[in-house]
C-alpha cells in the first residue's frame, strides 16, 4: 500500500484536489480499507466526535412587526403560537404541515437561524441554549432549501477548501483529504470529484451541501425542505441518507418536508405537524393515524397518511384547528431529560447510576471502552437495565468526545477565501474581461473626442473630459459591486452561520480581489485617455492624476459595497447612481460660495468634489506653463486664471486625497458593520 503524501499546510489550499489520480485512488483505498495504515487509523479517532444532543423546545413563539399602510401604524403578527416538543438524538424528524403553516419558521427558530422575534426556550440535553451560542453553532448545522454553491469550482476543490476552513491545520491535509473522499463516497458523489459544482444536478447539490457540513461531524442537522425539486427516486435516496445520518453516531436530523409519499413517511422516526403556527401532532409515524382516528378523522383506505394529515389540518374533515391543537396537547411527552456532566469524576458517575437505577452490584470497566465490558449486577426492573445501558453508552461516548479541532486561523482563512475567489475568477473571467475591455474602449472614445484638449487654452473641453472621466470611474467602481454583492450574500449567510469562517477574512478576501481589479480597470482607461487627450507629460502630474482618479474610483466602490449590503437590489440600482450624481454636482456646476448654506456640508464631504478639484489642480496647477492659444485672445492662456475663477487655486491635493481615502475606509468599516449586523442580528 502506498503511504499517502501529506499535504503540508503551506502548500496550495487546494493542493489536495490537485493530486494525481493514481495517488488519489491510493488515498481513497488507504482511507476506506486501510485499517493497516497506522497513520490514518491513529487519526481516525482524533476526528471530532460529537455528543448526542436531545433538543427540547418549550412555548416557542415568533412575532414579526408589520407596517400597515391602511392604518398607518406598525402592528405585531404572531406566526408561531407557543409550540413545544422534543427531538431525540438518533431520530430522523419530519416537520410537516400545509403551505404557510410555519414549518420553515419553526426550523429557523430551532436552528438559531432566526433569533429576533423568537421567544420561548430551547434546551439542549436539558440545558437552556443561549441565543447566538457559539457552542451550539459548532455542534449543529443548517442546510437551506436552495443550494447555493459557487458554480466554477469542482466538487473536490469545494470540499477540500471547506475541510481546510472548518478543520483548520491541526489535522493533517492527508487526513482531511481522506475525510473528503469518505464523505463523498458515503453521499454517492465520489464520481463527481472533478465536476464543477454548477454542473451538478439538484439532488447532487443537496448532497454536496450535506457533505460540506458533515466535515465537522455535527450532532444536529437541520434541513429545510431537502426533497423539494427532486424526483421520487432522488427523494427516497435523500431521505434514506438522512435516516442513515441519524442512525450513524446518533445524530439528530430535523427536516421540513412537503407531503412525502407513504413510503417516505415510514422512514421518519418522528413527526411534528404544524398548522397555522400551532402544533397539531407530535409523535411517531405509527401513532399518527390512531391519534387522528381518536378525534374522529378516519383515514380512507389506501390514502397516504401524509396527505391525510394535511387535509385534516386544512379543515377538510370538519375538525377545527382548536380541536386538533387540544388533542395534540393530550399526546404523551417524554419530558425527562438526563444530562450527564462529563467532568464528573468516574466515582460520582457510578454513584449516580446506582441511585438512579437502584442497582445493587454494579461493576464496569472502561479500559478499552467497549460496552461488552459493562457488567450489570442485580437490576431491579428491566426498564432500568435499558436505561442504564443507554446512560453507559453516553458515558462511553462522552469519554470519546474530543474538542473539535480549531478552525483555520485568521490569515489562513483570508488566504483560502482569496484562493477560492481567484479560482472562480480564473474559470469565469468573461465578466472581468468585459469590464476591462469596456474601460479601454471608453478610454479610446473619450480620448478621440477630446483629443489634444490637454494643452489648449480652450480649457472647457478638457474640463468636461476630466469631469466625464471621473464620473465614469465613479460609476463603474460603484455599480459593479452594488449589483454583485447581494448575490454573494446568500453564500455568505449560509457559510458564516455554519461557522466556515469569520466575517473579517471573508470581507478582506473580497477586497483583495475587487480593489486591484478596479484599480487595473481605472488605470487602463486613464493611460489611454491621458495620452490621447495630450495631458502634460510630467512624472509628478501623471502619478498624482492616476492616484487621485483611482482613489475616487475605489471610494465609489466602497460606497457600492455599502449600498449593496444595506439596500435591496431593486433600490440599489437607482440609489447608487442618484448618490453619485448628487455628490458630483458639487464642485462642477456649483462653486462653494454659490452653494446654499444648507448644502455646504455636502460640499465638504463630497469625495467627488475633492477628487475633481484635485484632478484640475494636478493638470493646471503647480505653476504650469502657458497653454497653447490658437486665437488672438485666450482668456485661460495662463492656467492660474482658470484655477482662480474656479476657486481652486489654493487647494491641497494631499488633503483632498486624504479625504477621499478616508471616506473610502469609513464606507468599508460601515459596510463590515452592516454585514455583521445582518449576519448576527437575524
Ligand atoms: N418575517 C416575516 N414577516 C412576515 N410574515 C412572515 C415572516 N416570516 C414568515 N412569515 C409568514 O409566516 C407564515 C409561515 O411561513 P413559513 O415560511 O414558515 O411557512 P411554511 O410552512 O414553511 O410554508 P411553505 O411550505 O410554503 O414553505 C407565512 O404566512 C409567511 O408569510
Amino acid at each position: 500500500m502506498t503511504t499517502p503524501t501529506p499535504c503540508s499546510p503551506s502548500r496550495s489550499s487546494l493542493s489536495c484536489c490537485q493530486f494525481d489520480h493514481s495517488s488519489q485512488d491510493d488515498m481513497r483505498d488507504a482511507a476506506i480499507i486501510g485499517n493497516n495504515n497506522y497513520f490514518l487509523q491513529q487519526e481516525k479517532y482524533s476526528f471530532p466526535k460529537r455528543p448526542e444532543l436531545d433538543l427540547t423546545f418549550r412555548d416557542i413563539r415568533y412575532r414579526v412587526k408589520e407596517w400597515s399602510i391602511r392604518n398607518f401604524s406598525i402592528s405585531e403578527k404572531e406566526i408561531l403560537h407557543g409550540v413545544s416538543g422534543e427531538f431525540k438524538s438518533g431520530e430522523l424528524v419530519a416537520i410537516m404541515g400545509p403551505s404557510g403553516a410555519g414549518k420553515s419558521t419553526l426550523l429557523n427558530a430551532l436552528a438559531g437561524f432566526t433569533v429576533s422575534g423568537v421567544s420561548g426556550e430551547v434546551l439542549i440535553n436539558g440545558k437552556i441554549r443561549v441565543p447566538h451560542s457559539e457552542r451550539w453553532k459548532r455542534t449543529s448545522c443548517y442546510i437551506q432549501q436552495n443550494s447555493i454553491i459557487r458554480t466554477y469550482i469542482t466538487v473536490g476543490e469545494a470540499m477540500t477548501l471547506a475541510a481546510h476552513l472548518k478543520l483548520g491545520y491541526t489535522i493533517s491535509s492527508a487526513y482531511k483529504h481522506s475525510q473528503v473522499l469518505e464523505l463523498l463516497e458515503m453521499l454517492g458523489l465520489s464520481h463527481c470529484y472533478d465536476t464543477l459544482c454548477g454542473k451538478l444536478s439538484g439532488g447532487q447539490k443537496k448532497r454536496l451541501d450535506i457533505a460540506f457540513e458533515l466535515l465537522t461531524n455535527p450532532s444536529v442537522l437541520f434541513l429545510d425542505e431537502p426533497t423539494t425539486g427532486l424526483d421520487s427516486s432522488s427523494c427516497s435516496q435523500c431521505v434514506a441518507l438522512m435516516k442513515r445520518l441519524a442512525e450513524l453516531e446518533r445524530r439528530t436530523v430535523i427536516c421540513t418536508i412537503h407531503q412525502p409519499s407513504a413510503l417516505l413517511l415510514e422512514m421518519f422516526d418522528s413527526l411534528y405537524v404544524v398548522a397555522n403556527g400551532y402544533c397539531i401532532y407530535r409523535g411517531s409515524v405509527s401513532s399518527l393515524l390512531p391519534h387522528l382516528t381518536s378525534i374522529g378523522a378516519h383515514c380512507p383506505p389506501y390514502h397516504n397518511p401524509a396527505d391525510f394529515v394535511i387535509e385534516v389540518a386544512t379543515g377538510e374533515y370538519g375538525i377545527s384547528l382548536d380541536e386538533l391543537v387540544a388533542a395534540a396537547e393530550t399526546l404523551p411527552t417524554d419530558q425527562k431529560t438526563i444530562t450527564l456532566t462529563t467532568s464528573l469524576p468516574e466515582e460520582s458517575k457510578v454513584t449516580f447510576f446506582r441511585n438512579f437505577t437502584s442497582i445493587t452490584n454494579l461493576t464496569y470497566t472502561l479500559s478499552n471502552r467497549k460496552f461488552s465490558q459493562i457488567r450489570f449486577g442485580h437490576v431491579t426492573n428491566p426498564q432500568s437495565e435499558k436505561k442504564i445501558f443507554r446512560l453507559f453508552q453516553l458515558v462511553v461516548f462522552a469519554n470519546r468526545i474530543k474538542e473539535p479541532p480549531p478552525p483555520a486561523g485568521f490569515l489562513t482563512q483570508c488566504y483560502l477565501l482569496y484562493k477560492r475567489q481567484l479560482l472562480s475568477l480564473k474559470r469565469d473571467y468573461s465578466l472581468l474581461m468585459a469590464r476591462l475591455l469596456c474601460h479601454l474602449l471608453i478610454g479610446v472614445i473619450f480620448g478621440y473626442l477630446y483629443m489634444g484638449s490637454g494643452y489648449r487654452a480652450n480649457v472647457l473641453a478638457n474640463y468636461v473630459y476630466l469631469y466625464g472621466s471621473l464620473l465614469l470611474l465613479v460609476y463603474t467602481g460603484k455599480m459593479a459591486v452594488t449589483l454583485a454583492f447581494p448575490l454573494e450574500m446568500k453564500i455568505l449567510v449560509r457559510e458564516h452561520f455554519n461557522r466556515w469562517y469569520r466575517l473579517a477574512p471573508y470581507y478582506i478576501s473580497i477586497l483583495l480581489v475587487e480593489i486591484p481589479f478596479q484599480a487595473a480597470c481605472a488605470a487602463s482607461y486613464l493611460i489611454v485617455s491621458y495620452w490621447l487627450t495630450a495631458q502634460p507629460v510630467e512624472t509628478n502630474r501623471i502619478i498624482f492624476f492616476n492616484i487621485v482618479s483611482i482613489a475616487a474610483s475605489l471610494t465609489a466602490q466602497a460606497w457600492g459595497f455599502f449600498i449593496g449590503v444595506t439596500t435591496p437590489i431593486k433600490i440599489a440600482v437607482f440609489l447608487g447612481p442618484i448618490i453619485a450624481v448628487l455628490f458630483s454636482i458639487f464642485g462642477f456646476c456649483i462653486r462653494y460660495f454659490d452653494t446654499p448654506q444648507a448644502f455646504r456640508w455636502m460640499f465638504h464631504i463630497s469625495y467627488f468634489r475633492a477628487s475633481f478639484h484635485s484632478l484640475i489642480y494636478t493638470v493646471y496647477g503647480y505653476d504650469r506653463m502657458d497653454l497653447l492659444c490658437d486665437e488672438f485672445y485666450c482668456h485661460y492662456k495662463k492656467p492660474s486664471t482658470f484655477l482662480k475663477e474656479m476657486e481652486i487655486n489654493d487647494i491641497s491635493v494631499i488633503n483632498n486625497l486624504i479625504l477621499v481615502l478616508g471616506i473610502g475606509v469609513l464606507m468599508h468599516l460601515l459596510t463590515a458593520s452592516a454585514l455583521w449586523c445582518k449576519l448576527n442580528r437575524r
